[in-house]
């Protein structure tokens, strides 16, 4: 999976437990680890994979192993841990078993961006349905607690609006985003399923869009195409109509979500995003403001199914987690604006 070449031209209150729960793992009790936490994170070479990487290495007591296929992540991400005695990095790909020994799971592997995760559609739903039976799997084998990061687009094109987490979707079963959004849908149920049926602990969190330093410059989603296209000087472009509405949550709120739910007492699914929601349109003059105000806006054709409005009700992750995101839009892009320009060689007039 790793060497593809993309058609771009880039390379790239819920049931309770009916069983008893497995007794922990030994390795949380052993004297050599009392200390110690150990975590994997899957897809932690990714954007928001790495940015947890950071967070959970800032904590002395944890040990932290990660596994990416580097489909989309890198180990550039990395590279500040690569050495590290507490820090372990492996090439895995999640689609095939993993048995090593853990405490704590962040399942995240999985490609994000629609032009990713669109371009191998039958590789994407392998990644969402076998290569979290495997995490589930090795969860249930070690006692360990798993999170999993689904997504907003388990809502389809939503109906309801904000989206709260009781809402089922309106999705199409059969679309080109069907493996992503069917895949994490599918993911969700495995992560009941084998909590009621084999006593896992659980954790569901559904990420909404996310952005931020060290996303692919070439990634293809909205914020990261407009950063690039304003400091290379070239025009912005906004999908028809424009008037489509996205909730933008910078990547240190997301990482602080995920580790207050990992860490909480609640299954979820919670939603963890930013409720301030922009139409692409506005994101655009807001880039354009920040950036450079002399280039144009361009409408361009859009993709099939890209829904219309989405808007986190994040009333749950602030009542259960004490959560809520701080960084509004206009504090966060010129953090991205920086790294952006660092890794392009672009400098600020
Ligand atoms: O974060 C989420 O909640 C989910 O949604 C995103 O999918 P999407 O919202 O379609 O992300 P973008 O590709 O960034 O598109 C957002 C909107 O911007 C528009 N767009 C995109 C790119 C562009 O150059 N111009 C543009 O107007 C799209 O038409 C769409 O309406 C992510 O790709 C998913 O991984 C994630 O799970």
């Amino acid at each position: 999976m790793d060497a593809l070449e993309l058609p771009n031209g880039k390379s790239n209150g819920h049931v309770s437990i009916k069983t008893p729960p497995p007794s922990p793992s030994p390795f949380r009790n052993s004297k050599f680890f009392t200390a110690n936490l150990r975590i994997l994170v899957t897809g932690g070479a990714g954007f928001i994979g790495s940015h947890l990487v950071d967070r959970l290495m800032e904590n002395e007591k944890n040990e932290v192993i990660v596994v990416d296929n580097y489909f989309t992540g890198s180990k550039n991400n990395l590279m500040k841990w690569i050495g590290h005695p507490r820090f372990e990095l492996i090439r895995h790909d999640v689609t095939e078993p993993l048995l090593i020994e853990v405490d704590q799971i962040y399942h995240l592997a999985c490609p994000a961006s629609p032009i990713f995760y669109k371009y191998n559609p039958v590789k994407t739903i392998k990644t969402n349905v076998i290569g979290t039976l495997n995490m589930l799997g090795l969860a249930k084998r070690v006692g360990a607690r798993i999170l999993l990061t689904s997504t907003s687009e388990v809502y389809g094109d939503p109906i309801q609006h904000p989206q709260t987490e009781e809402y089922w979707g309106n999705v199409n079963p059969i679309g080109v985003r069907s493996c992503y959004d069917e895949g994490k849908r599918v993911a969700e149920t495995l992560m009941f399923d084998y909590h009621r049926q084999h006593g896992i602990e659980i954790r569901i969190a559904r990420i909404f869009n996310t952005y931020g330093p060290r996303m692919n410059i070439d990634d293809g989603r909205v914020v990261s195409n407009f950063i690039a296209q304003a400091i290379r000087g070239e025009s912005l472009t906004v999908q028809e109509p424009g008037t489509q509405t996205r909730s933008f949550c910078y990547v240190s709120d997301q990482v602080d979500g995920l580790i207050k739910l990992m860490e909480g007492e609640n299954t979820g699914p919670i939603n963890i995003g930013n409720p301030d929601e922009f139409t692409m349109l506005e994101l655009a003059e807001n880039v354009k403001e920040l950036i450079n105000p002399d280039i144009q806006v361009k409408k361009v054709g859009n993709t099939p199914d890209d829904p219309s409005q989405r808007k986190p009700d994040i009333t749950l992750a602030k009542k259960v987690l004490g959560w809520s995101p701080k960084v509004t839009l206009r504090d966060g892009l010129p953090l991205m604006e920086e790294d952006f320009r660092k890794r392009l060689g672009v400098l600020k007039n």
